[in-house]
């Protein structure tokens, strides 16, 4: 495909996105009926359309009009790129710019906040309490693609693992903070097809998180119970830190259908248990709480999260992590820690949380924080360590 038919591609999928349908689903319906496209072609368009959703205010004022047209004709701008050099009809490419479409766009400078640093408007506030003099710079770093991060399996160590890596043509350095981290430099779209990967050498994982588990209170011989391991990634993490006894617990069961795979590949044993399971094994040494929360942190990867998480979204959320919080405390040994994980910036979501807690808990009392930013190479997170007096 050439340059012009990418961004034509494009356009309907960010229209089918702006009328309500998940992203992923409209690439994948936009894939099935273009089998002309090849994998860089399909990697070019979903760039193109990620990159439009990270930054949807700003190139809808750069390109004239939130629909998919605007937001392309925007991006060529945001980028340097005459939308007249594509935008010309031929080569399967969009239709010429309209007289509207020409005019000469705004200054990015001059325009609000919220529509240069590409958020919504009623999340300001709550990045200003979280963030203080550097939300404006991590909610620009939200604007750019994420670095692709792995973990290294701690058996084999991380030099083994980019050697084997870089012998498949994925290229990675050591990445910064935490002790098996590598970050992909090129030809991460070959990871998951990769031998390193189906081998158990390395499993996708943020560095944030990976620096979060790195700090938890973990020794070998613990009771350890994952409270919403989902896909299982921290109950892996958890797992190459020390030998463990780990259950895995997931309110909905099926989101952990992939944990005995991925768990087989890293060469570790993880029980797996149901809710009402949970009252006979406990206690355990350790609960982690990693909870469902607004994403915020994420927004890189989930930039769709920005635009549908509303204040009514929010509110449930904060109850459901309350909920969590609560029950995953009765499953805590006396002396033994309750963690709590997010992957947001929202101070309502993680100290706030926390502080509401321990209001209602008396029997427990705070050990450690952190909140992880984009400005560190990772994604937003925030863990909280709390032991049981
Ligand atoms: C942020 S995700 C967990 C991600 C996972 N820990 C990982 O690292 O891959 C949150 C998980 O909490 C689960 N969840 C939601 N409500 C829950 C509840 N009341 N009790 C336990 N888990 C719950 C969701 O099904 C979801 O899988």
């Amino acid at each position: 495909m050439t340059p012009e038919a990418r961004i034509a591609a494009a356009i309907p999928i960010l229209d089918a996105v702006l009328g309500g349908q998940a992203a992923e689903q409209a690439l994948t319906r936009w894939a099935r009926g273009s089998r002309f496209a090849g994998s860089r072609d399909r990697a070019a368009v979903r760039d193109h359309v990620y990159d439009a959703l990270r930054c949807r205010r700003s190139f809808a004022a750069l390109g004239g009009a939130e629909t998919g047209r605007g937001l392309m004709i925007g991006l060529l701008r945001a980028g340097g790129v005459a939308p007249e050099s594509l935008f010309t009809g031929a080569g399967y490419g969009p239709e010429p710019l309209t007289a509207e479409e020409g005019a000469l766009p705004p200054d990015l400078t001059t325009l609000p906040r919220g529509v240069r640093l590409d958020c919504p408007d009623w999340l300001l506030p709550d990045f200003d309490a979280a963030l203080g003099d550097s939300a404006d710079e991590v909610l620009a770093r939200m604007r750019q693609r994420a670095p692709v991060c792995l973990r290294a399996n701690a058996r084999q160590g991380r030099e083994a693992a980019a050697r084997a890596l870089a012998a498949e043509g994925i290229e990675t350095i050591l990445a910064d903070g935490a002790s098996f981290a590598l970050e992909v430099v090129a030809n991460a779209q070959k990871i998951k097809t990769s031998t390193a990967y189906s081998e158990g050498l390395v499993e996708l994982q943020d560095l944030s998180p990976q620096c979060a588990v790195e700090a938890l209170p973990l020794q070998d011989g613990m009771r350890v119970l994952d409270y919403c391991a989902g896909g299982g990634g921290k109950t892996l993490a958890m797992a190459a830190r020390a030998d463990l006894a780990l259950t895995a617990h997931d309110a909905i069961p099926a989101r952990m259908k992939d944990l005995p795979t991925r768990a087989a590949r890293a060469g570790i044993a993880v029980t797996q248990a149901d809710t009402g399971a949970l009252a006979k094994m406990a206690p355990f040494d350790l609960v982690l709480t990693d909870v469902p929360c607004s994403g915020t942190g994420t927004w890189r990867r989930g930039p769709e999260a920005k635009w549908t998480l509303t204040p009514d979204r929010l509110a449930d959320l904060l109850t459901l992590q309350a909920d969590i919080l609560d029950r995953a405390a009765a499953h805590v040994a006396p002396g033994g820690w309750l963690i709590y994980m997010t992957c947001s910036l929202l101070s309502p979501e993680n100290r706030g949380q926390i502080d509401r807690f321990l209001a209602r808990n008396h029997g427990f009392a705070l050990r450690h924080e952190r909140l992880f930013t984009p400005l560190e190479g990772g994604d937003g997170f925030y863990a909280a360590h709390l032991s049981r007096v």
